[in-house]
């Protein structure tokens, strides 16, 4: 995160205006040759060239307090920032991580603060404290400033507390201390600097008001107590402006910085705060139709898709086009970072930002699914096609019964009647096999693969035509998959609904797919049937994954991984993506040309220059050329 929160320009706006104030503070006695406490200066004086500012009403050189006050406002700034945040960090992380007793004590304590007006709040602690110097006043601010980064951290660290890493920590049996401050914590630095920024601000604010209404320590010159001289002795009235105006562009130039920080690191935090809506689907031009193709269900065509990143364009999906049958199980495989989710989200339309489709159809039934207005596209999703991830189980609201879940999809698509719901949620969980007494659980009352069967049948509630999924099974044990894996099979032999399935697991999809489709570097390099495919893989790189999984029947072999890693997917390729790993490479044809897809059997399509009719062309093209 560092070097790109130096790339930002709002970032270096804000480090260079923050210098500019430190550097003020600190070369202050070389910048100016006025003591700012000491009033034997005449009073009054506008600004000249002796005193670019003027002076107060007690004889003080007024630049020279502006340059002197920087140190102590930003000294209160500093630590009272450090110390906030250190609260906010401690109390955020205790609560998420130990939860029970103490996340209620820590998070009623939370809610207070946040209720409790602020400056009253400010105003009475001060008054309390008062006398104690500037240590009161940031031990104030502390005390007053940390409730909203407290919250702000806790929500975040509650969804890693869940982390597989962090569960291991604990069954290796690390102290809680020390996953709280070493597991968790340089998980977040990016939101703890982004508060630390936010508490800074609040503190120099907090300072300049305290002081301005004489509840700091007015013997002191910082931004604040200048603000308030200024004040009690009616600059203003008598023309001054200048003795305000200082300090008051001071306390915003400080406030600027720390806001064009804290906001830019919330941003590199966000990837979706930096993704200019108006670009976000401008890429996709948009016919919404399209003849369908007989026999086709779904139909994308040359879909390129990817994420927009600091260091580039990430595109994930090169050209893919993919068609599915009605009641056909396509299987999806490729090694990890290949491009499958990307291509299901996008084909779907679920791909947020910083994803984007850049160009491409995806016809589902002749209807452009990346073109449909939002409201259609709502009412088409559940109905027309469904969606499972391999994260889906999360989408259960833990606080309401998995039986309304179920009838929600169902509902917002105008089944009312209360028995037609309740027979066919009852059908629904016998068909992914869950009983149906089941429905009056609560999420965290079932295990990880029953919440997974609930999604599948909340997927099937409305008998769409194609669902597809992406690594449904992938988080639950072998067992469990397999069972489920049985069930959805049976469901589509039994409803008649096209599949497109994702997995890593290429001996599953050999047992279950129709057909299979395998990507490389964001393109689907093999397309055959399933049999054909394990039987008579053509390209080097299906050859190679076949060998990485263990053979479904016969002895056990040694398997091996793919030596080699994919290209990096923010770069132009040029000829074969899998020329660098590729044991049977031709240099200076696979390297320079991009094979085409060609079919070698019926139904069997391959892009690589092993085939002949790809190099055909390559030796027509090298012949042509001078
Ligand atoms: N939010 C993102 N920002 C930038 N790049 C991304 C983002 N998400 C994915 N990518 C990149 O897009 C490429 C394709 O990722 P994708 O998740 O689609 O692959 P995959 O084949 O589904 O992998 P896996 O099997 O591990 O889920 C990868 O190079 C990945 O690094």
């Amino acid at each position: 995160m560092n070097q790109d929160l130096f790339r930002q320009p709002r970032a270096i706006a804000g480090l260079v205006l923050l210098g500019i104030l430190v550097l003020m503070g600190l070369f202050a006695p070389l910048l100016t040759e006025f003591n700012p406490n000491r009033g034997d200066l005449p009073f009054w004086l506008p600004p000249s060239k002796e005193h670019l500012l003027g002076t107060t009403a007690l004889g003080q050189d007024i630049f020279s307090q502006m340059l002197y006050g920087a140190r102590l406002t930003l000294l209160v700034g500093f630590v009272a920032g450090i110390t906030t945040t250190l609260i906010a960090v401690t109390l955020g992380l205790t609560a998420a991580y130990f939860g029970g007793w103490v996340d209620d004590l820590i998070n009623t304590l939370t809610n207070v603060f946040l209720v409790l007006p602020g400056l009253p709040l400010l105003i009475v602690a001060s008054t309390f404290m008062q006398g104690g110097g500037l240590y009161s006043i940031i031990l104030v601010i502390s005390f007053t400033g940390w409730a909203f980064g407290a919250r702000v951290i806790r929500s975040q660290a509650l969804a890693l507390r869940n982390r597989d890493f962090i569960h291991a920590s604990s069954v290796i049996g690390e102290s809680p201390w020390r996953i709280i401050f070493f597991e968790m914590m340089p998980n977040m630095t990016g939101l703890i600097a982004a508060n630390f920024f936010g508490a800074a601000l609040y503190a120099v604010l907090s300072e300049a008001a305290l002081s301005f209404i004489g509840l700091g320590d007015v013997g002191l010159v910082t931004w604040g107590t200048m603000l308030f001289w200024a004040g009690a002795k009616g600059a203003l009235l008598q023309g001054a402006w200048w003795w305000i105006a200082a300090p008051g562009l001071c306390i915003s130039l400080v406030g600027t910085s720390f806001a064009l920080l804290n906001f830019t690191i919330d941003q590199l935090q966000n990837p979706r705060l930096m993704v200019k809506p108006s670009r976000r689907r401008k890429a996709v031009q948009r016919q919404n139709t399209a003849s369908p193709l007989p026999g086709v269900l779904l139909d994308i065509r040359d879909l390129n898709a990817g994420y927009r990143t600091q260091k580039g364009q990430v595109r994930a999906v090169r050209d893919v086009s993919l068609t599915v049958k009605p009641g056909e199980f396509v299987g999806l495989a490729g090694e990890s970072g290949c491009g499958k989710s990307t291509l299901a989200f996008a084909a779907t339309r679920l791909l947020e930002a910083p994803g984007e489709v850049f160009s491409g159809k995806s016809l589902l039934n002749g209807q452009d699914l990346l073109s449909l207005p939002e409201n259609i596209l709502r009412q088409t999703r559940w109905r027309d096609y469904s969606v499972v991830f391999q994260a889906s189980m999360n989408v259960l609201n833990p606080i309401i019964k998995v039986r309304e879940q179920v009838y929600d999809a169902m509902l917002f698509h105008g089944v009312t009647d209360k028995k037609r719901l309740d027979s066919r949620a009852k059908e629904l969980f016998r068909l992914v096999g869950i009983r149906p007494e089941f429905l009056d659980s609560f999420p965290h009352q079932l295990s990880g693969g029953m919440k997974q069967r609930v999604v599948i049948a909340i997927a099937l509630a409305l008998e769409p035509k194609l669902i597809v999924m992406d690594e449904p099974t992938t988080a639950l044990d072998v067992v469990v998959q397999r069972s489920i894996l049985q069930e959805i099979d049976q469901v589509r032999r039994k409803l008649g609904i096209s599949i497109v399935f994702i997995t890593h697991d290429l001996s599953l999809l050999v047992e279950m797919a129709d057909r299979i489709c395998i990507m490389y570097a964001g393109e689907i390099v093999e397309e055959a049937p399933a049999q054909q495919l394990y039987q008579h893989p053509q390209h080097p790189y299906t050859q190679k994954l076949m060998h990485a999984f263990p053979p479904l029947t016969g002895p056990k072999e040694r398997r091996e991984g793919i030596p080699g890693r994919p290209p990096a997917l923010n770069r132009e390729l040029k000829g074969c993506p899998f020329f660098e790993r590729c044991p049977v490479r031709m240099a200076g044809t696979c390297d320079t040309h991009k094979p085409q897809r060609t079919e070698t059997l019926s139904d069997h399509a391959v892009s690589c220059f092993l085939h002949p009719r790809n190099s055909k062309e390559v030796t027509r093209e090298a012949l042509r050329r001078p």
